[in-house]
């Protein structure tokens, strides 16, 4: 069973059309790199499959199994922000009644904390991290609850290259052990070097395909 399908889905703010029509699959294990110019809606996209957007018409269908994991475009973090890397990444525990972790709690949030390679600075405060570092923790934090797909908004833009790369090896990581991956980016190369599959959205029309038909388009663009 796919992760998500999308059927024929139309989503419009007051009269203005964003999504026109739009069918597409994340199958388990896809990395679907979803690319596009400003304002065609990429964002729109992933508000409707977080289900905050009504579609007009059509349909988004997700896997009741599973949960959504989200990492938006990296957004600073206030020095004096009071939390540690920590305690931020787990925030997104499934908390029982009481405010403090019990055992098993405290085991999964330093499994995520070295999965994303936080362990030796997961005790400062996460607003001394560097941009890579705060990045890392936005990607633990959405990991915790061990989601069936990660939804990444952007969350390379303005990370230099290293960073992107080390974040993105990260998340192929995952990806590997069969966790859905949805990037949404304006970086076509990113996208080739990551990505299994693509959906280029456009003003007017939709296409999807595997990695290697997005190269063929690309050259196809120049
Ligand atoms: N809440 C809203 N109410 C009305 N219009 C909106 C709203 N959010 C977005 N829009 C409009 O919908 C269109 C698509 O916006 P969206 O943010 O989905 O595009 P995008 O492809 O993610 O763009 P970008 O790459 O710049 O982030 C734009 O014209 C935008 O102005």
């Amino acid at each position: 069973m796919s992760i998500v399908t999308v059927n024929a889905l139309t989503v419009a703010y007051g009269n203005h059309q964003v999504i026109h029509d739009l069918s597409f699959k994340i199958n388990p294990g896809d990395f679907l790199v979803v690319i596009g110019e400003n304002g065609v809606g990429k964002t729109t996209l992933v508000r409707s499959i977080l289900g905050f957007i009504k579609p007009q018409k059509g349909e988004i269908i997700t896997n009741p199994q599973i949960t959504i994991g989200y990492v938006p475009q990296f957004r600073n973090i206030d020095r004096e922000y009071p939390l540690s890397i920590r305690d931020f990444i787990a925030l997104n525990v499934s908390h029982s009644f009481f405010p403090w972790l019990k055992k098993g709690e405290r085991q999964q949030v330093n499994q995520v904390i070295s999965a994303t390679n936080l362990q030796k600075i997961a005790d400062r405060p996460l607003g001394l991290a560097s941009g890579g570092e705060k990045q890392r923790a936005y990607l633990a934090q959405a990991l915790l609850p061990n989601p069936g797909l990660l939804i990444l908004d952007e969350s390379t833009a303005s990370l230099d290259n290293e960073m992107k790369f080390e974040l993105l090896n990260l998340v192929t990581r995952f990806q590997q052990q069969g966790l859905s991956v949805m990037f949404v980016t304006h970086d076509w190369e990113l996208a080739q070097r990551y990505g299994t599959r693509f959906l280029q959205m456009t003003g007017d029309r939709y296409l999807t395909g595997t990695i290697n038909e997005l190269s063929q388009l690309k050259k196809g663009v120049k």
